[in-house]
């Protein structure tokens, strides 16, 4: 089964601060988040929540499978290929057009 990467978030962090947190432990690269892809999920018969962001890597990371069997980078038409944890078939669908849209300009800091 495939997931995104990412774990819990820890007692005292926000989720963006365990999004960066987990991105290091488990692929060794540093990421810069931004906005949300779908919504909540909920897991476990409620007990906990997914929460999914889309992250840039930072300029000439690149992402090791530190923890994991493989790693492996989908463009849209490729989304199906791979057997997803169920949990995440809402995103799934939510990432789709997302990844056909082209990045825009980022904003420089006022
Ligand atoms: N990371 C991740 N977890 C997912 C996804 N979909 C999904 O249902 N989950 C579930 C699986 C786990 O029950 C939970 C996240 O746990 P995890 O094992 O990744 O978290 P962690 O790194 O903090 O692990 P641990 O310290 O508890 O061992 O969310 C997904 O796309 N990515």
């Amino acid at each position: 089964m495939w997931e995104f990467p990412g774990g819990k978030v820890e007692p005292g962090e926000t989720d963006v601060e365990a999004l960066i947190r987990e991105c290091e432990e488990e692929l060794g690269v540093r990421v810069a988040v931004g906005d949300r892809v779908g919504g909540d999920v909920l897991l476990g018969h409620g007990r906990a929540v997914l929460r999914v962001f889309a992250a840039r890597l930072l300029d000439g990371e690149q992402p090791q499978a530190l923890e994991h069997a493989e790693l492996r980078w989908l463009a849209a038409d490729q989304l199906d290929s791979v057997q997803w944890l169920p949990a995440d078939a809402p995103i799934v669908t939510a990432l789709g057009p997302l990844l056909l849209t082209p990045p825009s300009p980022r904003t420089p800091p006022t």
